[in-house]
């Protein structure tokens, strides 16, 4: 998937500007910067939850928003950062809703009944034993892990995922991170956590402002001059013990510029 000089306006102000970049197929693509950056934007951009106000979105070559929606969804699946809270519906049938594109009749089975690729998508994630909980009742934690069990049940060739640690803690983040990068789909996900970036992206693309200010290897990406332009922050950057790439030590922030 690839973004070709796309530019995100709203209400005059814009969000993504000129941003252009390919995730390498088959492998991670992380798009890190600071709040506001625009990393939500440009998954939305990708997702075709929003169109750009100019520049193109490509699927496989050509332009995303020429795919026929449903084609779409069975290439591309997204996780969001915030999903509806209020759904009255079960875990299963949450996970069911990711078969949609692949069903043949109008319509389809919101149990997800038999469809065994529900009970795997469930099971690959930990969470088989939610599959009869009511979603409302799920933690923070519990409700991502079903909506990667979700994007998986779509059986995409492309992942989308918003903040995907956000809500686990470390060895459920590391877990869902490890089978997410097994899976060999073309993956592009916002991250926070450096460490984590570092740890499971091939590729990384750095936003600032709505721009993308530097794109390449962990190792290429994340410096300590980098991450003081953009992040305003004082770092040093060492070798992580277990992965050999880049580990990202913070020592300070650097006071922040009043504004106007
Ligand atoms: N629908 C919208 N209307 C107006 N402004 C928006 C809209 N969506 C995003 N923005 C603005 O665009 C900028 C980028 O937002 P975005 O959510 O993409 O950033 P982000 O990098 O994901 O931030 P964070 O790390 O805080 O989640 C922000 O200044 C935000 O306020």
């Amino acid at each position: 998937m690839a973004l070709r000089r796309a530019s995100w306006t709203v209400d005059g102000t814009p969000v993504l500007r000129e941003v252009t970049f390919t995730a390498p197929a088959g492998r991670t693509t992380g798009l890190i910067g600071p709040n506001g950056s625009g990393k939500t934007s440009l998954i939305s951009l990708l997702a075709r939850w929003t169109r750009p106000t100019s520049g193109r979105v490509l699927l496989d070559g050509v332009d995303a928003g020429s795919v026929p929606l449903r084609e779409f969804a069975r290439r591309v699946a997204a996780l969001e950062q915030h999903t509806a809270t209020e759904l009255d519906l079960t875990v299963r049938q949450v996970v069911a809703m990711g078969r949609v594109p692949h069903s043949r009749r109008l319509g389809f089975d919101l149990d997800g009944g038999d469809d065994p690729v529900v009970a795997r998508a469930l099971a690959r994630v930990g969470a088989a034993g939610l599959a009869d909980r009511h979603w409302h009742t799920l933690s923070g934690g519990e409700r991502q892990k079903v909506q990667v069990a979700r994007v998986l049940a779509q059986e995409p060739r492309v992942l989308l995922l918003d903040e995907l640690a956000n809500h686990l803690d470390p060895a459920a983040g590391l877990r869902l991170l490890d089978l997410v990068r097994g899976l060999g789909l073309t993956t592009i996900g916002s991250f926070h956590d450096l460490n984590l970036a570092a740890m499971f992206c091939d590729h990384l693309v750095v936003l600032h402002r709505g721009r993308v200010v530097a794109e390449g290897t962990p190792r290429q990406v994340l410096t300590p001059a980098l991450l003081g332009e953009v992040y305003g922050v004082e770092a040093v950057v060492d070798d992580h013990p277990a992965t050999g790439g880049p580990l990202v030590v913070m020592c300070g922030a650097a006071r922040e510029k009043e504004e106007g």
